[in-house]
């Protein structure tokens, strides 16, 4: 059986980021920078108040004086002309600094009369200016190629003065769910025996949480043709075809079989880790193919610890991006481990992490509560509240 850390080292080792297209900014949230994007211009292009107020020369500035107020500058709008001492320019917040102006007094310490203003004491020591470059100098390196484009990071693409981006092509991803006791939500009780399918609505959710096109999305009931022919479908939409259920090791388990008649290829096949250890992962048709098992506990951990990886190194984001693992302190007790290494279901708050109580891998209603998963090695003892643990958000 592999081990987890050496299942993650073979999806960084083996899989290639996806090719790169243009697309415009608009379009461009949520994607991975293929190329790095340079500052077209400087932030701010020039010296801008910070204020709105008065933009004057300090030196010689005093308190109660009378300065003439020779003209305005506005955002869009700057003062073409020079300010000199005993000068001042009407300013607002974001537009250009009048040359020979260096400081920016806030209005709140102006007393306007007609042409002339009066500052009143106490406006210092504030000068309220923006100086050119001060947020970013032209041509720099503002967003490195791996980057996702977040919400935040849009800003800085956009203050680059970009209208388009090279961005990793989108990764397709197709899911088939596998059962005979399936049924899609909301007609379960029309037949005896009969589940509602979950897995692959929340399998799908990662994967657009993550950054991919989810293609497709198929049930199929236990019978090796009709499997067969689901997965040449999926291996023509997509470029990870994640297929759940069918496994384990039972008669009717044919999640691996079948993708056999398109050469599946297997990088690894069973992981020693709880719950999830019938997880796989090989290539057919140039295809990735991610088999989760069934439970839909273990489904959701397994997609979570290789499909988010597995997604993040198509979009050249790195695996390392997508298993960030912090040390927390347990708020709780956390029972022994087995003899495999153990992914516990918890919640995180103030007080650190609490395991939760129901850890069977069919669980469903504890899936809903659960946000982290504590990594624990084998043959673990318990551990008391306080102790340190290895923590992902899940
Ligand atoms: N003799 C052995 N039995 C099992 C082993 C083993 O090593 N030897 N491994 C166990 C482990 S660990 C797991 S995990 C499961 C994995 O089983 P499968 O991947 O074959 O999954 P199924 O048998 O198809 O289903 C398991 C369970 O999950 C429910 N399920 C399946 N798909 C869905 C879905 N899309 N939505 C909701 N629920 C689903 C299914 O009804 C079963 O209850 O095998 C153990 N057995
Ligand atoms: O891996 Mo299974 O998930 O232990 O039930």
């Amino acid at each position: 059986m592999t081990g987890f850390d050496d299942a993650v080292a073979r999806i960084a080792r083996e899989v290639r980021p996806l090719a790169a297209e243009r697309v415009d900014l608009a379009e461009a949230a949520g994607r991975t920078l293929a190329k790095p994007l340079h500052a077209r211009a400087a932030a701010p292009r020039r010296a801008v108040a910070a204020m709105d107020g008065y933009a004057i020369v300090d030196a010689g500035m005093q308190p109660g004086a009378p300065l003439r107020v020779i003209g305005e500058s506005r955002a869009g709008a700057g003062f073409a002309g020079r300010v000199a001492p005993g000068e001042a320019v009407r300013i607002f917040t974001g537009a250009p600094m009048p040359d020979g102006a260096d400081r920016c007094i806030m209005q709140e310490y102006a007393g306007r009369e007609g042409d002339s203003v009066i500052f009143a004491e106490g406006y210092g020591p504030g000068w309220h200016v923006r100086a050119a470059g001060s947020d970013f100098a032209a041509g720099v390196l503002l967003l490195d190629a791996g980057t996702e484009l977040t919400p935040r990071a849009m800003i800085a693409a956009a203050a680059a003065d970009t209208a388009q981006v090279a961005v990793i092509r989108q990764p397709r991803v197709a899911i088939v769910g596998t059962g005979d006791e399936l049924a899609p939500p909301g007609s379960a009780l029309e037949r005896e025996d009969a589940i509602p399918e979950s897995v692959t609505f929340g399998v799908m959710a990662m994967a657009q949480a993550q950054g991919a096109l989810v293609v497709s999305r198929a049930t199929g009931v236990d019978d090796l043709p009709t499997l067969e022919a689901l997965a040449d479908r999926a291996l023509d939409q997509a470029d990870v075809v994640i297929v759940t259920g069918g496994a384990s090791v039972g008669e009717r388990d044919f999640a691996k079989p079948m993708f056999a008649p398109h050469g599946l290829d297997l990088l690894f096949a069973k992981v020693a880790i709880k719950p999830g250890k019938p997880v796989w992962l090989g290539r057919a048709r140039g295809r990735w193919v991610l088999g989760l098992p069934g439970n839909p506990t273990s489904a959701m951990v397994t997609a979570r610890l290789f499909l988010v990886p597995l997604l993040a190194q198509l979009q050249a984001r790195g695996v390392e991006r997508a298993l960030r693992w912090r040390t927390l302190p347990l708020a709780a007790p956390l029972p022994a481990t087995g003899s495999r290494e153990t992914f516990a279901r918890a919640r995180w708050d103030e007080a650190g992490l609490t395991p939760l109580g129901n850890q069977d891998s069919g669980a469903q209603a504890a899936l809903a509560v659960a946000d982290c998963l504590i990594r624990c090695p084998p043959d673990q003892a318990a551990l008391e509240p306080g102790a340190p643990v290895s923590a992902l958000a899940f």
